[in-house]
């Protein structure tokens, strides 16, 4: 098939095509039923299912793509977006790729605050962060720093023990790169996590867009919360559906037993151990909880 010649009529969705974010991207598509298959070697999948066609490229070029609008939607770390210094929407955050960038120093050297790093080496793969983090430090624009930011590609922790950077500027998650490589952490330069950005400008349908974009916002709820169902004394009503109002409200409904009802609610998925215990407390009985495998909302 020719591929580029099938994509003009399609709206473009740029997703990671390796690393950290690959799969959970992939699986909130499958959530979203929007089908594909991906040949081997090939970064465009055209959508079975949807007049979508999905356009893998690394986390930190999807930025670029989506803010000139050669891309209507993608998926990628804020970080990397700011990093590209891009004029994107940030629609929804999906919850997953949660990280900081951090200062990281040797953890027996002589720097423990920021300020001391002022005109020394620094190491990073985000040097636009970087640079407007020491700006920032000294009181100067970008252009004027004293401080040296070079970049590197990978495995940044490296740079301090290689003899290249007084400090590197990476990402932390567990913190175990960190440690392993005899670095702590001394300052965050941003908080991250992955999320569904957008064009300004974009080129495909409309209202394909917001079907899109409300399929993963459903995919998110459902991950979000789980559904409550319980039979209760209509006397212990008031106290119970404190514990569980609902999203919008619980469903009350009767049942064939005199004083008793039925109720059902959503409820926030780490919650739900609380929340059972609680109904119980109050006379609740029967309590029961689902999966949501999909919802809209
Ligand atoms: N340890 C981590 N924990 C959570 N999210 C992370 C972590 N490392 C990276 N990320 C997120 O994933 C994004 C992509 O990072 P990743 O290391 O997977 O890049 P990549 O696409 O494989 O490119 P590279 O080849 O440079 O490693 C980061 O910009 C960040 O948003
Ligand atoms: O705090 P941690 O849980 O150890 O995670 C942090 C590491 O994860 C990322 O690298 P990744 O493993 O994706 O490989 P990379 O260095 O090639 O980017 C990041 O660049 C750190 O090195």
């Amino acid at each position: 098939m020719d591929l580029v010649n099938h994509l003009t009529d399609r709206l473009l969705f740029a997703i990671p095509k390796k690393g950290r974010l690959n799969e959970r991207a992939v699986s909130i598509l499958k959530g979203s039923d929007i089908r594909f298959h991906r040949s081997q070697r090939l970064d465009i999948a055209l959508s079975t299912n949807m007049p979508v066609a999905l356009i893998f490229l690394p986390a930190s070029d999807i930025p670029m793509f989506v803010g000139e609008g050669k891309c209507d939607l993608g998926i990628t770390g804020v970080d990397e977006v700011k990093e590209s210094e891009v004029d994107v929407e940030l629609p929804l955050d999906l919850q997953f790729g949660a990280c900081k960038l951090q200062v990281q120093v040797p953890e027996n050297g002589p720097y423990t605050k920021p300020e001391q790093l002022i005109g020394k080496t620094i190491v990073s793969s985000f040097t636009n962060l970087t640079k407007k983090y020491f700006a920032e430090l000294e009181g100067v624009p970008v252009d004027q720093i004293t401080t040296k930011i070079r970049y590197v590609g990978g495995s940044v922790e490296a740079s301090c023990a290689l003899g290249i950077a007084d400090a590197i500027v990476d990402l932390v998650e567990s913190g175990e790169t960190m440690r392993a490589a005899g670095l702590t952490d001394i300052s965050t330069v941003l908080e991250t996590s992955a999320h569904l950005i957008e064009s300004k400008n974009p080129k495909g349908d409309r209202d394909l867009l917001q079907t899109i974009k409300s399929r993963i916002e459903g995919v998110m709820t459902a991950q979000k919360y789980v559904s409550c169902h319980y039979n209760a004394p209509t006397s212990s009503l008031p106290e119970v559906l404190k514990i569980t109002p609902g999203r919008r409200a619980p469903t009350i409904s009767k049942i064939d037993d005199e004083g008793w009802v039925a109720v059902s609610a959503m409820i926030e998925r780490k919650q739900k151990g609380i929340v059972m215990d609680e109904l119980k407390k109050k006379g609740a009985a029967d309590i029961m909880v689902f999966e949501i495998s999909n919802c809209r909302v």
